[in-house]
Protein backbone atom coordinates (compact mmCIF):
# COMPACT_ATOMS: atom_id res chain seq x y z
CA UNK A 1 0.00 0.00 0.00
CA UNK A 2 1.20 3.44 -0.85
CA UNK A 3 1.07 6.02 1.85
CA UNK A 4 2.66 9.49 2.39
CA UNK A 5 4.89 9.71 5.00
CA UNK A 6 6.03 12.81 6.93
CA UNK A 7 9.98 12.44 8.24
CA UNK A 8 11.25 15.70 9.60
CA UNK A 9 14.16 17.31 9.69
CA UNK A 10 16.68 18.37 12.33
CA UNK A 11 16.61 22.07 10.13
CA UNK A 12 14.14 24.32 9.17
CA UNK A 13 12.88 22.39 6.07
CA UNK A 14 10.16 19.47 5.91
CA UNK A 15 10.75 16.91 3.27
CA UNK A 16 7.51 15.08 2.60
CA UNK A 17 9.36 11.80 1.07
CA UNK A 18 6.62 9.21 -0.86
CA UNK A 19 7.87 5.77 0.25
CA UNK A 20 5.92 2.34 0.95
CA UNK A 21 5.34 1.18 4.09
CA UNK A 22 3.45 -2.04 5.30
CA UNK A 23 2.03 -2.36 8.70
CA UNK A 24 5.44 -3.33 9.67
CA UNK A 25 7.02 0.04 9.26
CA UNK A 26 4.31 2.44 9.54
CA UNK A 27 3.50 0.77 13.40
CA UNK A 28 6.29 2.76 14.78
CA UNK A 29 8.10 5.86 14.27
CA UNK A 30 11.90 5.89 13.32
CA UNK A 31 13.93 4.37 15.16
CA UNK A 32 17.34 5.21 16.49
CA UNK A 33 20.14 2.64 17.91
CA UNK A 34 19.20 4.19 21.03
CA UNK A 35 15.35 3.03 20.94
CA UNK A 36 13.71 0.27 23.22
CA UNK A 37 16.35 -3.07 23.98
CA UNK A 38 12.71 -4.81 23.91
CA UNK A 39 11.93 -3.93 20.58
CA UNK A 40 11.19 -7.03 18.13
CA UNK A 41 12.47 -4.56 15.40
CA UNK A 42 15.54 -3.48 17.03
CA UNK A 43 19.00 -5.54 17.28
CA UNK A 44 20.55 -4.57 20.51
CA UNK A 45 24.84 -4.67 20.70
CA UNK A 46 25.18 -6.69 23.43
CA UNK A 47 28.41 -8.19 24.57
CA UNK A 48 28.33 -11.49 22.46
CA UNK A 49 27.43 -9.61 19.26
CA UNK A 50 30.38 -7.08 20.32
CA UNK A 51 32.33 -9.64 20.73
CA UNK A 52 31.81 -11.64 17.99
CA UNK A 53 32.83 -8.53 15.59
CA UNK A 54 35.98 -8.34 17.36
CA UNK A 55 37.16 -11.82 16.99
CA UNK A 56 36.40 -11.00 13.10
CA UNK A 57 38.65 -8.52 13.37
CA UNK A 58 41.43 -10.70 14.66
CA UNK A 59 41.36 -12.60 11.64
CA UNK A 60 44.57 -11.28 9.30
CA UNK A 61 42.71 -11.86 6.24
CA UNK A 62 44.89 -9.37 4.40
CA UNK A 63 45.22 -8.69 0.47
CA UNK A 64 48.30 -7.57 -0.88
CA UNK A 65 48.68 -8.05 -4.47
CA UNK A 66 46.86 -10.29 -7.00
CA UNK A 67 47.21 -13.69 -6.11
CA UNK A 68 49.51 -12.35 -3.30
CA UNK A 69 47.10 -13.03 0.18
CA UNK A 70 46.70 -14.64 3.12
CA UNK A 71 44.89 -17.33 2.35
CA UNK A 72 45.17 -19.53 5.82
CA UNK A 73 43.09 -16.23 7.61
CA UNK A 74 40.60 -15.74 4.79
CA UNK A 75 39.61 -19.33 5.45
CA UNK A 76 39.68 -19.13 8.88
CA UNK A 77 37.36 -16.25 9.06
CA UNK A 78 35.37 -18.19 6.85
CA UNK A 79 34.87 -20.87 9.15
CA UNK A 80 34.19 -18.74 12.32
CA UNK A 81 31.25 -17.08 10.02
CA UNK A 82 30.19 -20.40 9.83
CA UNK A 83 30.56 -21.51 12.96
CA UNK A 84 29.04 -17.95 15.16
CA UNK A 85 25.91 -17.89 12.79
CA UNK A 86 24.15 -21.38 13.25
CA UNK A 87 20.67 -20.53 12.28
CA UNK A 88 22.04 -19.19 8.92
CA UNK A 89 24.50 -22.26 8.19
CA UNK A 90 22.51 -25.25 10.23
CA UNK A 91 19.13 -24.41 11.51
CA UNK A 92 17.53 -22.51 8.51
CA UNK A 93 15.41 -24.17 5.94
CA UNK A 94 15.38 -21.03 4.30
CA UNK A 95 19.27 -20.45 3.73
CA UNK A 96 21.31 -22.30 1.10
CA UNK A 97 24.96 -21.34 1.23
CA UNK A 98 28.10 -22.56 -0.51
CA UNK A 99 31.83 -21.62 -0.35
CA UNK A 100 33.19 -20.11 -3.49
CA UNK A 101 36.71 -21.17 -4.72
CA UNK A 102 37.48 -22.49 -1.05
CA UNK A 103 37.24 -18.41 0.20
CA UNK A 104 34.44 -16.52 -0.71
CA UNK A 105 30.79 -17.16 0.19
CA UNK A 106 27.70 -17.24 -1.42
CA UNK A 107 24.29 -17.38 0.36
CA UNK A 108 20.22 -17.70 -0.68
CA UNK A 109 17.49 -17.02 1.61
CA UNK A 110 14.43 -17.79 0.21
CA UNK A 111 11.40 -15.83 0.20
CA UNK A 112 7.73 -16.54 0.12
CA UNK A 113 6.39 -14.97 -2.24
CA UNK A 114 7.96 -15.53 -5.40
CA UNK A 115 6.60 -13.61 -7.40
CA UNK A 116 8.66 -10.65 -5.29
CA UNK A 117 12.37 -10.35 -7.27
CA UNK A 118 15.17 -11.31 -4.93
CA UNK A 119 18.30 -8.64 -4.29
CA UNK A 120 22.09 -9.17 -3.52
CA UNK A 121 23.69 -7.76 -0.49
CA UNK A 122 27.59 -7.59 -0.56
CA UNK A 123 30.32 -7.32 0.92
CA UNK A 124 34.53 -8.61 1.15
CA UNK A 125 36.30 -10.48 3.71
CA UNK A 126 39.77 -9.19 2.84
CA UNK A 127 41.39 -6.56 4.03
CA UNK A 128 44.26 -4.30 3.05
CA UNK A 129 47.29 -4.77 4.76
CA UNK A 130 48.63 -2.31 7.69
CA UNK A 131 51.25 -0.01 7.55
CA UNK A 132 52.43 2.52 9.99
CA UNK A 133 52.20 -0.06 12.75
CA UNK A 134 53.74 2.57 15.71
CA UNK A 135 51.18 5.31 15.39
CA UNK A 136 48.25 3.26 15.96
CA UNK A 137 46.59 3.31 19.09
CA UNK A 138 44.89 0.08 19.09
CA UNK A 139 46.97 -2.90 17.50
CA UNK A 140 44.89 -3.26 13.97
CA UNK A 141 44.22 -6.71 14.72
CA UNK A 142 43.10 -6.51 18.29
CA UNK A 143 39.41 -5.26 17.74
CA UNK A 144 40.54 -3.71 20.66
CA UNK A 145 37.47 -0.73 21.80
CA UNK A 146 38.95 2.38 23.23
CA UNK A 147 37.19 5.80 24.45
CA UNK A 148 33.85 3.77 22.84
CA UNK A 149 35.63 3.00 19.37
CA UNK A 150 36.42 -0.63 17.89
CA UNK A 151 39.77 -0.22 16.38
CA UNK A 152 40.86 -2.54 13.72
CA UNK A 153 41.54 -3.08 9.94
CA UNK A 154 38.30 -3.94 8.20
CA UNK A 155 36.57 -2.03 11.04
CA UNK A 156 34.84 0.53 8.34
CA UNK A 157 36.21 -1.86 5.49
CA UNK A 158 34.79 -3.89 5.30
CA UNK A 159 34.08 -6.42 8.28
CA UNK A 160 31.58 -3.74 9.23
CA UNK A 161 29.61 -4.94 6.87
CA UNK A 162 29.95 -8.25 6.47
CA UNK A 163 29.53 -8.92 10.30
CA UNK A 164 26.44 -6.67 9.88
CA UNK A 165 24.34 -8.20 7.04
CA UNK A 166 25.43 -12.14 8.72
CA UNK A 167 24.00 -10.44 12.47
CA UNK A 168 20.65 -8.90 10.42
CA UNK A 169 20.29 -12.41 8.95
CA UNK A 170 20.72 -14.38 12.09
CA UNK A 171 18.47 -12.11 14.18
CA UNK A 172 15.90 -12.44 11.63
CA UNK A 173 15.89 -16.21 11.22
CA UNK A 174 16.23 -16.68 15.03
CA UNK A 175 12.91 -14.84 15.79
CA UNK A 176 11.44 -16.59 13.19
CA UNK A 177 10.77 -14.13 10.75
CA UNK A 178 10.59 -15.05 7.45
CA UNK A 179 11.33 -12.77 4.56
CA UNK A 180 8.79 -12.41 1.31
CA UNK A 181 11.45 -11.26 -1.01
CA UNK A 182 14.27 -13.78 -1.66
CA UNK A 183 17.62 -12.19 -1.11
CA UNK A 184 21.43 -13.66 -2.03
CA UNK A 185 24.26 -12.47 -0.10
CA UNK A 186 27.70 -12.26 -1.57
CA UNK A 187 31.10 -12.23 0.50
CA UNK A 188 33.87 -12.03 -1.85
CA UNK A 189 37.64 -12.45 -0.67
CA UNK A 190 39.64 -10.51 -3.32
CA UNK A 191 38.18 -7.15 -3.56
CA UNK A 192 41.70 -5.33 -2.52
CA UNK A 193 43.20 -6.56 -5.04
CA UNK A 194 40.84 -6.43 -7.91
CA UNK A 195 41.17 -10.19 -8.48
CA UNK A 196 39.25 -12.84 -10.44
CA UNK A 197 38.65 -15.55 -8.03
CA UNK A 198 36.06 -14.31 -5.55
CA UNK A 199 33.42 -11.99 -6.26
CA UNK A 200 34.06 -12.71 -9.98
CA UNK A 201 33.37 -16.26 -9.52
CA UNK A 202 30.46 -16.12 -7.32
CA UNK A 203 28.74 -14.06 -10.34
CA UNK A 204 29.61 -17.00 -12.48
CA UNK A 205 28.03 -19.09 -10.18
CA UNK A 206 24.88 -16.93 -10.12
CA UNK A 207 24.76 -17.06 -13.95
CA UNK A 208 25.33 -21.02 -13.71
CA UNK A 209 22.40 -21.43 -11.56
CA UNK A 210 20.13 -19.53 -14.10
CA UNK A 211 19.80 -16.10 -11.96
CA UNK A 212 19.81 -13.57 -14.69
CA UNK A 213 18.27 -10.17 -12.72
CA UNK A 214 17.96 -8.87 -9.20
CA UNK A 215 15.98 -6.20 -8.02
CA UNK A 216 18.67 -4.17 -6.69
CA UNK A 217 22.15 -4.73 -5.58
CA UNK A 218 23.67 -3.00 -2.47
CA UNK A 219 27.73 -3.04 -2.08
CA UNK A 220 30.10 -1.10 0.43
CA UNK A 221 30.55 2.70 -0.88
CA UNK A 222 29.69 6.21 -0.02
CA UNK A 223 28.79 6.59 4.32
CA UNK A 224 27.09 9.08 5.81
CA UNK A 225 28.78 12.10 6.47
CA UNK A 226 29.23 14.46 9.04
CA UNK A 227 30.99 17.87 9.07
CA UNK A 228 32.67 16.46 5.75
CA UNK A 229 31.21 18.19 2.85
CA UNK A 230 31.74 22.43 3.61
CA UNK A 231 28.80 24.42 4.96
CA UNK A 232 26.16 21.10 5.42
CA UNK A 233 25.62 20.73 9.19
CA UNK A 234 23.85 17.47 10.00
CA UNK A 235 24.70 13.70 8.98
CA UNK A 236 24.70 13.31 5.25
CA UNK A 237 24.11 9.73 3.92
CA UNK A 238 25.91 9.85 0.24
CA UNK A 239 24.47 6.42 -1.71
CA UNK A 240 27.04 5.99 -4.25
CA UNK A 241 24.47 5.38 -7.31
CA UNK A 242 27.50 5.27 -10.08
CA UNK A 243 31.15 4.46 -9.96
CA UNK A 244 33.76 6.40 -11.22
CA UNK A 245 35.63 4.60 -13.86
CA UNK A 246 39.71 3.34 -13.02
CA UNK A 247 42.68 3.49 -15.48
CA UNK A 248 46.03 2.90 -14.24
CA UNK A 249 49.09 3.94 -16.98
CA UNK A 250 52.06 3.19 -17.00
CA UNK A 251 54.38 6.25 -18.28
CA UNK A 252 57.98 5.20 -19.85
CA UNK A 253 61.10 6.65 -21.08
CA UNK A 254 63.90 5.13 -22.43
CA UNK A 255 67.14 6.43 -23.41
CA UNK A 256 70.81 4.93 -23.77
CA UNK A 257 72.80 4.55 -20.72
CA UNK A 258 76.13 5.77 -20.67
CA UNK A 259 78.28 7.20 -17.89
CA UNK A 260 77.50 9.83 -15.52
CA UNK A 261 80.79 11.78 -15.79
CA UNK A 262 79.21 12.93 -19.69
CA UNK A 263 75.56 13.41 -19.23
CA UNK A 264 73.27 14.07 -22.05
CA UNK A 265 71.38 17.28 -21.14
CA UNK A 266 68.41 15.75 -19.88
CA UNK A 267 68.00 12.02 -18.90
CA UNK A 268 65.25 9.52 -18.62
CA UNK A 269 64.50 10.59 -14.75
CA UNK A 270 64.16 14.41 -15.47
CA UNK A 271 62.00 13.73 -18.81
CA UNK A 272 59.58 11.88 -16.63
CA UNK A 273 59.63 13.68 -13.66
CA UNK A 274 58.67 16.69 -16.10
CA UNK A 275 55.26 14.64 -17.08
CA UNK A 276 54.19 13.32 -14.03
CA UNK A 277 54.56 17.28 -12.68
CA UNK A 278 53.02 18.27 -15.55
CA UNK A 279 49.65 16.03 -14.86
CA UNK A 280 49.65 16.89 -11.30
CA UNK A 281 50.00 20.59 -12.41
CA UNK A 282 46.78 20.46 -15.17
CA UNK A 283 44.29 18.59 -12.85
CA UNK A 284 41.21 17.60 -15.51
CA UNK A 285 38.41 19.99 -15.76
CA UNK A 286 35.84 20.35 -13.11
CA UNK A 287 32.67 18.36 -14.50
CA UNK A 288 30.64 19.91 -11.64
CA UNK A 289 26.81 20.48 -13.27
CA UNK A 290 27.24 17.64 -15.65
CA UNK A 291 26.11 14.39 -14.18
CA UNK A 292 25.16 13.23 -10.64
CA UNK A 293 27.13 15.52 -8.60
CA UNK A 294 24.43 17.95 -9.33
CA UNK A 295 21.60 15.96 -8.19
CA UNK A 296 24.00 15.55 -4.91
CA UNK A 297 24.39 19.28 -4.26
CA UNK A 298 20.95 19.90 -5.22
CA UNK A 299 18.99 17.07 -2.35
CA UNK A 300 21.82 18.71 0.01
CA UNK A 301 19.55 22.14 -0.36
CA UNK A 302 17.56 21.32 2.65
CA UNK A 303 20.47 21.63 4.80
CA UNK A 304 21.40 24.48 3.61
CA UNK A 305 21.45 28.17 4.24
CA UNK A 306 19.70 31.08 2.17
CA UNK A 307 22.62 31.62 0.47
CA UNK A 308 24.32 28.83 -0.16
CA UNK A 309 20.54 27.30 -1.99
CA UNK A 310 21.10 29.96 -4.33
CA UNK A 311 23.95 28.93 -5.68
CA UNK A 312 23.30 25.78 -5.53
CA UNK A 313 19.92 26.16 -7.42
CA UNK A 314 22.37 27.93 -9.78
CA UNK A 315 25.27 26.11 -10.38
CA UNK A 316 25.35 27.00 -14.17
CA UNK A 317 25.87 30.24 -12.86
CA UNK A 318 28.33 29.50 -9.78
CA UNK A 319 29.95 26.50 -11.14
CA UNK A 320 33.93 28.16 -11.29
CA UNK A 321 33.44 29.32 -8.04
CA UNK A 322 31.83 26.29 -6.60
CA UNK A 323 34.52 23.67 -8.74
CA UNK A 324 37.60 26.02 -6.24
CA UNK A 325 35.60 25.53 -3.35
CA UNK A 326 35.23 22.08 -3.65
CA UNK A 327 38.50 21.37 -4.94
CA UNK A 328 40.05 22.14 -1.86
CA UNK A 329 39.29 19.05 -0.04
CA UNK A 330 40.72 16.03 -1.49
CA UNK A 331 36.87 14.00 -0.75
CA UNK A 332 35.02 16.57 -2.55
CA UNK A 333 37.47 17.18 -5.30
CA UNK A 334 37.12 13.37 -5.87
CA UNK A 335 33.35 13.92 -6.79
CA UNK A 336 33.49 16.62 -9.47
CA UNK A 337 36.42 15.69 -11.63
CA UNK A 338 38.81 12.87 -12.75
CA UNK A 339 41.41 12.66 -10.44
CA UNK A 340 45.07 11.39 -10.65
CA UNK A 341 47.59 10.19 -8.58
CA UNK A 342 51.18 9.08 -9.54
CA UNK A 343 51.62 6.06 -7.35
CA UNK A 344 54.82 4.09 -8.44
CA UNK A 345 58.02 5.91 -9.74
CA UNK A 346 60.89 4.01 -10.89
CA UNK A 347 63.99 4.53 -12.14
CA UNK A 348 68.06 4.34 -11.62
CA UNK A 349 70.82 1.32 -11.34
CA UNK A 350 73.74 2.89 -10.28
CA UNK A 351 74.62 6.09 -8.83
CA UNK A 352 77.10 6.88 -11.70
CA UNK A 353 75.13 5.29 -14.77
CA UNK A 354 72.61 6.87 -16.95
CA UNK A 355 69.56 5.60 -16.32
CA UNK A 356 68.43 3.21 -19.03
CA UNK A 357 64.94 3.29 -18.10
CA UNK A 358 62.24 5.78 -16.22
CA UNK A 359 58.42 4.48 -15.64
CA UNK A 360 56.25 5.98 -13.55
CA UNK A 361 52.24 4.66 -12.61
CA UNK A 362 49.46 7.25 -12.82
CA UNK A 363 45.96 6.17 -11.65
CA UNK A 364 43.28 8.05 -12.39
CA UNK A 365 39.63 7.58 -11.24
CA UNK A 366 37.25 8.69 -14.10
CA UNK A 367 34.63 10.95 -13.74
CA UNK A 368 31.07 9.70 -14.74
CA UNK A 369 31.12 12.77 -17.40
CA UNK A 370 34.28 11.32 -18.77
CA UNK A 371 35.79 8.28 -21.07
CA UNK A 372 39.14 6.50 -20.32
CA UNK A 373 40.21 7.73 -23.83
CA UNK A 374 38.91 11.31 -23.23
CA UNK A 375 41.25 10.96 -20.15
CA UNK A 376 43.96 9.15 -21.66
CA UNK A 377 43.98 12.19 -24.76
CA UNK A 378 43.82 14.68 -22.48
CA UNK A 379 47.17 13.63 -20.58
CA UNK A 380 48.73 13.20 -23.93
CA UNK A 381 48.25 16.55 -24.87
CA UNK A 382 49.30 17.88 -21.50
CA UNK A 383 52.66 15.88 -21.59
CA UNK A 384 53.17 17.03 -24.63
CA UNK A 385 56.43 14.90 -25.39
CA UNK A 386 56.52 12.28 -27.66
CA UNK A 387 59.37 10.88 -25.87
CA UNK A 388 56.85 9.49 -23.00
CA UNK A 389 55.50 6.74 -24.02
CA UNK A 390 52.00 6.29 -22.28
CA UNK A 391 50.55 2.54 -22.12
CA UNK A 392 47.18 2.00 -20.61
CA UNK A 393 47.77 -1.00 -18.01
CA UNK A 394 44.15 -1.49 -17.05
CA UNK A 395 40.87 0.22 -17.52
CA UNK A 396 37.08 0.20 -16.67
CA UNK A 397 34.61 2.97 -17.43
CA UNK A 398 32.47 4.56 -15.10
CA UNK A 399 29.80 2.63 -13.90
CA UNK A 400 25.99 3.07 -15.42
CA UNK A 401 23.83 5.66 -13.33
CA UNK A 402 21.33 3.83 -10.86
CA UNK A 403 17.72 5.13 -10.74
CA UNK A 404 17.31 7.34 -7.74
CA UNK A 405 13.83 9.24 -7.84
CA UNK A 406 10.58 8.28 -5.85
CA UNK A 407 9.66 5.47 -8.01
CA UNK A 408 13.48 3.40 -7.77
CA UNK A 409 12.63 0.54 -5.42
CA UNK A 410 15.99 -0.33 -4.46
CA UNK A 411 16.92 3.47 -3.81
CA UNK A 412 13.73 4.02 -1.33
CA UNK A 413 14.45 0.81 0.52
CA UNK A 414 17.96 2.42 1.00
CA UNK A 415 16.49 5.77 1.76
CA UNK A 416 13.92 4.66 4.12
CA UNK A 417 16.46 2.43 6.28
CA UNK A 418 18.94 4.96 6.60
CA UNK A 419 16.01 7.49 7.65
CA UNK A 420 15.09 4.83 9.96
CA UNK A 421 18.57 4.44 11.59
CA UNK A 422 19.46 8.31 10.97
CA UNK A 423 16.20 10.14 11.75
CA UNK A 424 17.84 13.76 10.99
CA UNK A 425 20.21 12.95 7.73
CA UNK A 426 19.24 13.64 4.39
CA UNK A 427 19.87 11.28 1.75
CA UNK A 428 21.47 12.16 -1.37
CA UNK A 429 22.44 10.41 -4.42
CA UNK A 430 26.59 10.77 -5.07
CA UNK A 431 29.34 9.06 -7.09
CA UNK A 432 31.22 6.47 -5.22
CA UNK A 433 34.49 7.73 -5.76
CA UNK A 434 36.76 4.36 -5.13
CA UNK A 435 36.49 1.01 -6.81
CA UNK A 436 34.82 -2.68 -5.75
CA UNK A 437 34.34 -5.95 -6.93
CA UNK A 438 30.88 -4.59 -7.71
CA UNK A 439 31.44 -4.33 -11.25
CA UNK A 440 31.44 -8.01 -11.67
CA UNK A 441 27.43 -8.01 -11.63
CA UNK A 442 26.56 -5.37 -13.33
CA UNK A 443 25.08 -7.53 -15.67
CA UNK A 444 22.59 -8.71 -12.83
CA UNK A 445 20.67 -4.95 -12.35
CA UNK A 446 20.95 -1.47 -13.24
CA UNK A 447 19.72 -0.43 -9.77
CA UNK A 448 23.31 -0.95 -7.85
CA UNK A 449 23.64 1.22 -5.08
CA UNK A 450 27.11 1.54 -2.89
CA UNK A 451 26.81 2.31 0.76
CA UNK A 452 28.18 1.69 3.69
CA UNK A 453 25.82 2.89 7.01
CA UNK A 454 29.81 4.13 8.10
CA UNK A 455 29.11 7.29 10.36
CA UNK A 456 32.28 9.33 9.28
CA UNK A 457 33.10 13.38 10.49
CA UNK A 458 36.23 14.89 9.69
CA UNK A 459 39.14 13.20 9.78
CA UNK A 460 37.63 9.59 9.14
CA UNK A 461 37.77 9.30 5.82
CA UNK A 462 41.36 9.29 5.50
CA UNK A 463 41.58 6.09 7.70
CA UNK A 464 39.95 4.07 4.93
CA UNK A 465 43.10 1.72 3.90
CA UNK A 466 45.27 3.94 6.65
CA UNK A 467 45.71 4.74 10.18
CA UNK A 468 43.35 3.92 12.87
CA UNK A 469 40.82 2.23 10.98
CA UNK A 470 37.87 2.70 13.34
CA UNK A 471 34.39 2.40 14.17
CA UNK A 472 31.93 3.69 17.24
CA UNK A 473 30.34 0.87 19.12
CA UNK A 474 27.55 2.98 18.82
CA UNK A 475 27.78 3.32 14.75
CA UNK A 476 28.63 -0.71 14.64
CA UNK A 477 24.66 -0.97 16.83
CA UNK A 478 23.32 1.06 13.24
CA UNK A 479 25.51 -0.65 10.78
CA UNK A 480 23.83 -4.18 12.17
CA UNK A 481 20.49 -2.82 12.83
CA UNK A 482 20.71 -0.81 9.29
CA UNK A 483 20.58 -4.05 7.61
CA UNK A 484 17.71 -5.41 9.60
CA UNK A 485 15.89 -2.56 8.73
CA UNK A 486 16.73 -3.31 4.66
CA UNK A 487 15.99 -6.53 4.84
CA UNK A 488 12.29 -5.97 6.43
CA UNK A 489 12.00 -2.59 3.84
CA UNK A 490 12.51 -5.04 0.83
CA UNK A 491 9.65 -6.88 1.83
CA UNK A 492 7.33 -4.20 0.71
CA UNK A 493 5.75 -4.99 -2.56
CA UNK A 494 3.38 -1.92 -2.45
CA UNK A 495 5.82 0.02 -4.65
CA UNK A 496 5.88 -1.32 -7.87
CA UNK A 497 9.65 -1.13 -9.37
CA UNK A 498 9.69 1.49 -11.85
CA UNK A 499 12.92 1.47 -13.64
CA UNK A 500 14.80 4.44 -15.12
CA UNK A 501 16.55 3.12 -18.15
CA UNK A 502 20.04 3.49 -18.91
CA UNK A 503 21.58 4.49 -22.40
CA UNK A 504 24.68 2.78 -20.96
CA UNK A 505 23.40 -0.95 -20.75
C1 LIG B 1 31.25 14.41 -0.84
C2 LIG B 1 32.42 14.00 -0.05
C3 LIG B 1 32.90 12.63 -0.31
C4 LIG B 1 33.63 12.04 0.87
C5 LIG B 1 33.97 10.62 0.64
C6 LIG B 1 34.15 9.87 1.91
C7 LIG B 1 33.83 8.40 1.77
C8 LIG B 1 34.73 7.72 0.80
C9 LIG B 1 34.36 6.32 0.55
C10 LIG B 1 35.36 5.73 -0.37
C11 LIG B 1 35.27 4.26 -0.40
C12 LIG B 1 36.37 3.68 -1.15
C13 LIG B 1 36.40 2.20 -0.95
C14 LIG B 1 36.82 1.54 -2.18
C15 LIG B 1 37.20 0.09 -1.98
C16 LIG B 1 38.62 -0.08 -2.42
O1 LIG B 1 39.52 0.28 -1.70
N1 LIG B 1 38.86 -0.60 -3.63
C17 LIG B 1 40.19 -0.59 -4.20
C18 LIG B 1 40.50 -1.80 -5.05
C19 LIG B 1 39.78 -1.92 -6.34
C20 LIG B 1 40.20 -1.24 -7.47
C21 LIG B 1 39.52 -1.38 -8.66
C22 LIG B 1 38.41 -2.22 -8.74
C23 LIG B 1 38.02 -2.92 -7.61
C24 LIG B 1 38.70 -2.77 -6.40
C25 LIG B 1 40.38 0.71 -4.95
O2 LIG B 1 39.45 1.48 -5.18
O3 LIG B 1 41.54 0.95 -5.32
ZN1 LIG C 1 36.19 -2.45 0.75
ZN1 LIG D 1 39.31 -1.34 0.60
Amino acid sequence: MLRMVRLTLTEDVEAVVLIVRTVHLSQRPAQTSQCRQTDSDFIPLNEERLQRFQKALGFESVSRDSGDSNTDEIFKFGEFIIASFPHIHRHSPLVTWERVNNLSLLYHIQGNDPSLKPYLLMAHIDVVPVTNLDQWDAPPFSGEVKDGFIYGRGTIDDKNNVMGILEATEFMLSSNIKPKRSFYISFGHDEETRGNAGASQVANLLRQKGVKEVEFIVDEGMTVLEGIIDGVAGPVASVGVTEKGIVLLNLSVELPPGHSSMPPRETAIGILARAVLRLEENPHPSMLGAGVETDMFESLVPKMSYLQRVVISNIWLFRYPLSWLLSRKPSTNAVIRTVTAVTIFNSGVKFNMIPPLAEAKVNHRVHPSQTIQEVVDYDRAVINDPRVKIEVVYSMEPHPVAGHGESDFGYQVLRTSVRQIWPEAVVVPAIMVGNTDTFNFLNFSTNVYRFSPTHMFPGDPERFHGINERMSVKNYEQVINFFYHLIRNADQAGLSPVHSAHPDL
